[in-house]
């Protein structure tokens, strides 16, 4: 893990994308520094530090899980949000829940290829090459076709051409497994991917995707396969961020129906939390030191409503505000790449020239919290409806506009936004 991430470094990177939620930006950043700390430990004593893991409480759409997938892309570590409620629902089985550990794992296989594939890049991509030369002019083909090709390829000029490749085939399991493919020590769908071994299937693609492909393969038979497996599992150990939603949802307020299974939900997340070993494809997991972050909104439930194991479990509360007009301005203007960026880059990309003016984002941000108030509060999440519908025009003929420009001021949102905004029925549909 990166040296220079004192949580001061955590907190300063997770301002660039999010405004305000203080609290929770620095418990989640002590969370991620103490496991730094907690491997310049002896053994002896390393094996004894637990996570602090952490209840974010607070209203739907004000940065929980923003927050945490940041933090999780911060620290390069393997990252799953989950609902709790999905293990709610009818045709649950207990062991369920210990899918949450094996998606980590897989989250975990994907990012050490991702890492590894970079180093084993230009071996790949030259391997690709040939074989996609191949295909396009045939093995005999003479080395000054073959370069010319490759000119061809690299000036763009092959991207609606297609050719047939052979790539191998996925293995496929037959039907879905309850617990993940799991039975017992034996892994249904490693066996499955094992018959298939080896066998490839011929596909058409255009040359750009197949290029892909190519690399990705090529890629992947210079990487150690169980070398990577085992590091992955290490990693999403030592690492990993799970993110749990909607706890507030299991848990029990009354003794009335529901309340068994969702009782029954907590018990299970119980032993994953408080650490215990799943079998998974790449080899037993140990789920201690996974990172949990739980969040709700807690307004029917109470935190003291969980399982008191459950609630010893989360013993890091951070409550995050519901977000005002004010944040809304500063979401739209303060942010990384903010929605107002996005938008005008994207509309850039055909000759349009966008420009927000400061009272133009002040209007977006006034009707948007007007529409929470009045509908129904969705927190930032908002801004993306009313953004979209702003810009519908313009996105939609741009072609037309190459050349012009757009300035987007308060009149302008008025004129766009205004009567559907005042419309409460209709902005339940539109915005
Ligand atoms: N404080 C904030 N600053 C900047 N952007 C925010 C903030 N809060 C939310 N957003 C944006 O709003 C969207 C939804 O936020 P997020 O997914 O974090 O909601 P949440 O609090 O986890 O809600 P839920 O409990 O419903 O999952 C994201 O695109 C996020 O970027």
């Amino acid at each position: 893990m990166n040296d220079n991430l004192t949580p001061k470094a955590i907190v300063a990177a997770l301002d660039a994308h999010i405004i305000g939620q203080r609290d929770a930006k620095r418990a989640v950043a002590v969370a991620l520094r103490n496991r730094w700390r907690r491997q310049k430990l002896s053994p002896d004593l390393r094996d004894e530090v637990t996570p602090k893991n952490i209840l974010m409480i607070g209203p739907t759409g004000c940065g929980k899980t923003e927050i945490s997938r940041r933090l999780a892309k911060l620290a390069d570590a393997p990252f799953v949000k989950v609902e709790a409620t999905k293990f709610t629902e009818v045709g649950y089985v207990g062991r369920d829940v210990e899918q949450i550990a094996r998606d980590l794992v897989e989250e975990a296989v994907r990012l050490e290829k991702e890492r590894r594939r970079l180093a084993v890049k230009d071996k790949a991509e030259e391997a690709a090459m040939n074989r996609l030369l191949d295909a396009l002019v045939g093995k005999d083909s003479s080395q000054a076709t073959r370069e010319s090709f490759r000119q061809r390829f690299r000036d763009g000029h092959l991207d609606a051409t297609e050719i047939e490749i052979d790539l191998p085939v996925q293995p496929q399991m037959p039907f879905d497994l309850p617990g993940g493919g799991s039975v017992g020590m034996i892994n249904l769908s490693e066996m499955f991917g094992k018959m298939t071994g080896g066998q490839t299937k011929r596909r058409k693609l255009t040359v750009p995707a197949a290029w892909e492909k190519l690399v990705e393969e090529e890629a992947d038979k210079r990487l150690d396969q169980d070398e990577v497996s085992r590091v992955a599992l290490a990693d999403a150990e030592a690492n990993g961020i799970v993110f749990l939603d909607e706890i507030d949802k299991i848990a029990v307020s009354d003794v009335r129906g529901g309340s068994v299974s969702r009782e029954g939900v907590q018990r299970d997340l119980l032993p994953l939390i408080e650490g215990t070993t799943v079998s998974t494809k790449y080899g037993p997991m140990k789920t201690d030191h996974i990172l949990f972050i739980a969040s709700g909104a807690f307004h029917v439930a109470k935190p003291s409503d969980l399982l008191p194991e459950l609630q010893g479990r989360l013993p890091i509360r951070v409550e995050l505000k519901g977000l005002t007009e004010d944040d809304f301005v500063a979401i739209l203007s303060d942010t990384k790449a903010s929605l107002p960026a996005q938008y005008t880059a994207l509309i850039a990309t055909e000759g349009v020239d966008v420009a927000f003016t400061e009272d133009g984002i002040r209007a977006v941000a006034k009707i948007a919290a007007e529409v929470n108030g009045e509908v129904e509060n969705i927190g930032a999440r908002r801004l993306q409806t009313v953004m979209e519908k702003l810009l519908e025009e313009v996105s939609f003929d741009a072609e037309d506009r190459a050349g012009g420009t757009l300035t987007v001021d308060a009149a302008y949102v008025e004129a766009q936004l205004a009567s559907i905004a005042r419309n409460t029925d209709l902005s339940r549909f539109v915005l």
